[in-house]
């Protein structure tokens, strides 16, 4: 098989996403929050309204490092963030759900999250996705560039110019091909099957609202930014 090399430019556009990842990670962490102690539906509805809240600022954040974002149009820029968040927050969901935790941290995790108000029958969906994106094993180039990918989608609605986004998504999707190959070159197929999990990301996203209103407690209060953003209230 040719020998499959990424360009000066390709190695520099995945720095400056994984750098741009990186630095804007959410502050504190959820994980360690939630292996404490089982919080009541109440405070966990809050908890994540709050993480959900700072997850939006720092995929904005983020996004204004995607090489060619903020050349794009100002109001396209605004449909594909708000068409991204709640997907992008699902992913890191689930990167925080697989990564490495001592034994027996992620079974305790689980079963808080099973407990914390969530609707039972969001939680087969929400935990199979977790568990596929953890058996992928993806190195943080991956999960930095599998976000700008999913922000980069030109379906998302009101985008008005397609191509503009597509060549951009595009851009992402080569250096990610590639990455993929070089960073598991027994698995013919991962690439394949990385953005497969961005289907099933997309389907369990069409749940979040109502998961949202059927939380196990009255009287849901959202932020201004959530109402916005989760198409709540
Ligand atoms: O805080 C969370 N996730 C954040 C969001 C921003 C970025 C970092 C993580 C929550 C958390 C809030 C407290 C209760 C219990 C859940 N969380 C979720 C989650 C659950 C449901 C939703 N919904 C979205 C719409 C409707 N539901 N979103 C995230 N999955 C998680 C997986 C973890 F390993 C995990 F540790 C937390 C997780």
């Amino acid at each position: 098989r040719e020998k499959v090399e990424m360009t000066k430019e390709q190695r520099a556009l995945m720095k400056a996403i994984v750098d741009a990842y990186n630095r804007h990670q959410i502050p504190q962490d959820v994980a360690k929050k939630l292996l404490q102690e089982q919080y009541s539906a109440e405070e966990n509805f809050l908890l994540l309204t709050e993480m959900a809240t700072s997850q939006v600022q720092v995929l904005v954040e983020f996004t204004k490092n995607i090489p060619g974002f903020l050349s794009l149009d100002r109001e396209d820029q605004i449909a594909l963030l708000k068409g991204s968040t709640v997907e992008a927050m699902f992913l890191r969901s689930a990167q925080v759900f697989s990564r490495k935790m001592p034994n027996g941290h992620t079974v305790v995790l689980e079963e808080r999250i099973r407990k914390s108000g969530i609707p039972d029958e969001f939680m087969t969906p929400m935990f199979n996705f977790y568990k596929s994106i953890g058996e992928l094993h993806m190195v943080q180039e991956e999960q930095a560039i599998l976000t700008a990918i999913t922000i980069l989608m030109p379906d998302r609605p009101y985008v008005k110019d397609h191509q503009a986004v597509e060549r951009l998504q595009e851009t992402m999707l080569n250096v990610l091909r590639k990455l993929c190959v070089l960073q598991h070159p027994q698995e013919q197929q991962y690439f394949a099957r990385l953005l497969g999990r961005l289907t099933e990301l997309r389907t369990l996203s069409h749940y979040h609202a109502e998961m949202l209103t059927s939380w196990k407690m009255n009287d849901h209060k959202f932020t201004p930014l959530l109402c916005e953003i989760w198409d709540v209230q």
